[in-house]
């Protein structure tokens, strides 16, 4: 597929990772999204052949996209670094074996310029409406949380809502990030997504697996029951549980937006974060839930938001995203 990516603040990068040779057979993640991001640009990659990666495949093609913010953490109260996070995720995904049977392209980044989060948010929207409307499964690499306001807006913007599919957005989470704020942030996205629905007459369908009772107020878990939120309390996201949870959301949904806050892991497997959990959902029950959105067949776009390399311990938790971002891709 000849693709031409739209302009962004930070054009792709070339990738890097270990090299085992040229064929199929030794395929890596880096090798891949070279091939594609150099095609997509116009240019034949230097010494690269131009055959097709991947032959005769019909699956929808991918396109990641960064979103380099920390402005809504920052807003928040939180740790910043999350700016530098799509740059860690990519060095994670980079040496990753590849097994997909579709080629993924690299848009580049959006980047937040100073404190005008909400023009970024703005720009990052437009951008993934129109890789949606080519045709793309997309993947932003956040960002704090105020990437998903962001991802939204392009979602929303995208012709697949616009002609009618009901939208719903899965947050696996410690918070709601239902925040009432003077001001956007990480803490707010899901309640700016509310009121964006209602004024644009549709019913928001939003569903968090992974929620810290000890980690949202009161008022949070009012206005999660006000907007009619389903959710899963973290002690509660056991394999089984958590399998039901998702399909019964999938069943009421055509497609759907599923954001990742990596802060819903165990602080021991994902220590990179602004707020490491004390409890967490285990990687296993997370991972089954990637598999199983990635079977439905209903996976429009996703996000992965919160790391924060500043705070990693030996990439671990940049690892364990990249791994999820591979399995929700299979
Ligand atoms: N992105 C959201 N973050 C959490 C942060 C909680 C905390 O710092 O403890 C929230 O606002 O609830
Ligand atoms: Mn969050
Ligand atoms: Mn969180």
């Amino acid at each position: 597929m000849s693709l031409q990516l739209p302009s962004v603040d930070a054009p792709p990068q070339p990738w890097t990772g270990r090299f085992d040779g040229d064929g199929p057979a030794h395929r890596r993640w880096w090798q891949a999204v070279n091939h594609e991001s150099q095609s997509a640009a116009g240019g034949a990659a230097a010494g690269q052949d131009e055959e097709p990666l991947v032959a005769l495949s019909s699956r929808q093609p991918v396109a990641l996209l960064g979103f380099s913010s920390d402005e809504g953490v920052r807003r928040n109260k939180g740790r910043p670094g999350a700016a530098a996070a799509p740059a860690a995720l990519r060095k994670a995904l980079g040496p990753l074996a590849f097994h997909l049977d579709r080629t993924v392209a690299d848009a580049g980044d959006v980047v937040v310029s100073g404190e005008d989060l909400e023009a970024g948010q703005e720009r990052l929207g437009q951008v993934l409406a129109e890789l949606l409307d080519a045709g793309h499964q997309t993947v932003v690499l956040g960002g704090g949380h105020e990437t998903a306001y962001a991802s939204y807006l392009g979602v929303s913007a995208s012709a697949a809502v616009h002609s009618g599919q009901r939208l719903g957005v899965l947050n696996l989470d410690a918070h709601f990030d239902l925040r009432e704020e003077p001001v956007a942030s990480s803490g707010t996205p899901f309640l700016q997504m509310a009121r964006a629905e209602a004024d644009a007459g549709r019913e928001f369908r939003y569903a968090v697996a992974g929620i810290s009772e000890p980690n949202n107020t009161r008022v949070l878990f009012d206005t999660a029951d006000k907007l009619g939120v389903r959710y899963l309390l973290d002690e509660d996201c056991d394999a089984d549980r958590t399998r039901d949870f998702v399909a019964g959301f999938l069943a009421d949904i055509d497609v759907l937006y599923l954001t990742i806050d990596l802060d819903v892991l165990p602080a021991a497997v994902a220590p990179g974060v602004s707020a490491p959990a004390a409890y967490g959902v285990e990687l296993p029950v997370i991972s089954a839930v990637c598999r199983q959105v990635a079977r439905s067949g209903k996976l429009l776009h996703l996000d992965v938001a919160e790391l924060n390399p500043a705070f990693d311990i030996d990439g671990r938790t940049a690892r364990t995203a990249a791994r999820l971002i591979d399995t929700l891709l299979r």
